[in-house]
């Protein structure tokens, strides 16, 4: 009997032990950054010539970690050893696969503050985004292994005479999971675990940015006891490993979760039949957000600014969910404005290893250079009120910039940035800041403050989109509590943390004896 699910606490960092511990595992997990770390290909280290540098984005004169890079032959390997694995795991019963994914929370929990240092320094993750990152993948552990005890259990049917009817849920077979970097451990460990709890065997292929951190959950599954060629390690850059892995005959599904033109080509190319597949694949694909709040004029704007604010930079805009559209009505614009400025500019931009820095730097170069590309078309589309400049002489950082005034058909109200930058736009009144709000390809997160129950009762029913939040931020959502996943061009809904989730990943089997 195990205790129902409940969400894993989040640091409370004002305490001053809690900030003694965060840095004494910030200075353990330096002492470790450099090293060297092998594929894991059905138990077996395999060190490659090729290697993936990992660096910190608040430094990134640092090396964070190496890690050997796949190339075709390896990803081959990879899949034949899944296939094999394939043949026992499948029969491992529920419960038991289950039992490593709680073996797997209980060392996370134990590791946490390490598992959290890491983040900081590799995805440059300010303190509490990174405790929040490991409280998440100790969910999704905890959550999928209960889910999959739940789906294991004999399927309600409809009894019949003279028979035994049953329906039970098996796997799928192999699956190629590949994360990004911006939930560097619970995406990766929710998108890896929930195939693997529901009896699949997979590849995992982190993000380039991030191969560091999933070394370290490889370790945690090793340390879990998840028998070897069950999760198999697989970095590898994608031009090289990306398309063969997701083409091939032997894979079942794919765990995709990133930016939609990858997601897109992703599953285009799973559509198409490989010489010798003898399935559909499947495709869950979790992919961007151009993610609106609208303020109505009645609420309190106080409120509405700050949960704007946190949902727009926090770590650094980076986050599918992050608020990149604020939408105001009425004659709350101005003075929304101006306390909007206000706040943006107490934001305390830094290394994210530093306690107290609100917003740390964005990922990499290419990053940099293309929010700051965005903030340039933001000067033609509209007018800067702060922010607006970066500086990547020794990290990635842009200064938290609000660009106002813009259209609802501007660039940058309509494509993706991903970093702290946020296109305020005027609508006449509730309706119109509505439409505005679904005037995308994506549908993924949004968010309403208001008083009025009239308004707040038609975002429920007009705001298209997979998570809506009245009179809360829009990120963050909870395991279990929040399942995740949008609409439209955001992706296939998959529900990350909810329990429509290890269903993607299974067949039902109906199972009919005349005695
Ligand atoms: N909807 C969600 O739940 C969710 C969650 C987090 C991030 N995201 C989205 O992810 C994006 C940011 O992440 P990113 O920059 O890592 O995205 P990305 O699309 O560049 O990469 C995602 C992953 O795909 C891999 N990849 C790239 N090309 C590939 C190919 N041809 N074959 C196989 N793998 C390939 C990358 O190595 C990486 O691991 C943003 O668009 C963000 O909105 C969505
Ligand atoms: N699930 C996260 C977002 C993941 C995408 O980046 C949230 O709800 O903020």
């Amino acid at each position: 009997m195990f205790i129902p699910f409940v969400n894993e606490p989040l640091t409370d960092f004002t305490r001053e032990e809690n900030r003694r511990r965060m840095n004494a595992a910030l200075a353990a997990v330096r002492e470790r950054t450099g090293r060297t770390y092998p594929l894991l290909i059905g138990g077996e280290e395999i060190h490659t010539g090729e290697k993936i540098v990992s660096y910190n984005p608040s430094q990134h004169d640092e090396v964070i970690g190496q890690v050997s890079r796949a190339d075709r032959a390896l990803a081959e390997k990879a899949l034949q050893t899944a296939a094999q694995t394939f043949t026992s795991w499948r029969l491992v019963p529920p419960e038991a696969r289950a039992r490593y994914l709680f073996k797997a929370a209980a060392i996370m929990r134990r590791r946490k503050f390490e598992l959290s240092a890491w983040m900081v320094l590799e995805a440059g993750k300010p303190w509490a985004e990174a405790d929040a990152d490991t409280a998440e993948a100790i969910d999704f552990l905890e959550f999928y292994g209960r889910e999959m005890i739940r789906l294991g259990a004999p399927q309600p049917v409809t009894a019949y005479p003279g028979e035994e009817n049953t329906l039970e849920y098996i796997p799928l077979g192999v699956g190629v999971v590949i994360p990004p970097w911006n939930f560097p451990l619970a995406i990766l460990t929710g998108t890896a675990v929930g195939p693997v709890v529901a009896g699949n065997t997979v590849i995992l292929k982190p993000s380039s940015n991030t191969p560091v951190i999933a070394a370290m959950f490889m370790e945690v599954m090793r340390e879990a006891g998840l028998p070897d060629g069950v999760i198999n390690y697989l970095p590898g850059n994608s031009a090289d490993i990306g398309d063969f892995l997701t083409g091939h005959p032997l894979v079942h599904f794919i765990n995709f979760t990133g930016s939609k033109d990858t997601g897109l080509h992703i599953n285009r190319l799973a559509a198409q039949t490989a010489p010798g597949q003898r399935w559909i694949k499947r495709v869950a694909a979790e992919m961007g957000g151009k993610d609106a709040i609208i303020i109505d004029a009645d609420c309190d704007l106080d409120e509405a600014v700050a949960g704007a604010v946190t949902s727009a930079y926090g770590f650094s805009g980076q986050k599918c969910s992050a608020c990149s559209r604020l939408i105001v009505t009425g004659e709350a614009y101005a003075p929304v404005l101006t306390k909007l400025v206000e706040r943006v500019k107490q934001l305390k931009v830094g290394p994210a290893e530093e306690w107290g820095t609100s917003v740390g730097p964005v990922i990499d170069a290419a990053s940099y250079k293309k929010i700051t590309g965005y903030i340039e078309t933001g000067r033609r589309e509209g007018e800067v009120l702060t922010g607006g400049t970066g500086d990547d002489s020794r990290g990635y950082f842009v200064q938290p910039t609000v660009i106002a005034g813009v259209s609802p058909a501007a660039r940058i109200a309509q494509e993706e940035i991903f970093g702290p930058v946020l296109a305020v736009i005027q609508a006449k009144d509730f309706d119109e800041a509505i439409a505005i709000a679904n005037n995308t390809d994506y549908g993924l997160t949004g968010g309403v403050y208001s008083r009025n129950r009239n308004h707040l009762e038609q975002a429920r029913r007009e705001f298209h989109v997979g998570n809506l939040y009245l009179n809360r931020k829009c990120t963050g959502a909870l395991v279990g509590v929040q399942p995740f996943g949008g609409f439209n061009l955001s992706g296939t809904n998959s529900k990350a943390g909810g329990r429509d989730y290890l269903k993607l990943f299974m067949q039902a089997k109906s199972i009919a004896e005349r005695f």
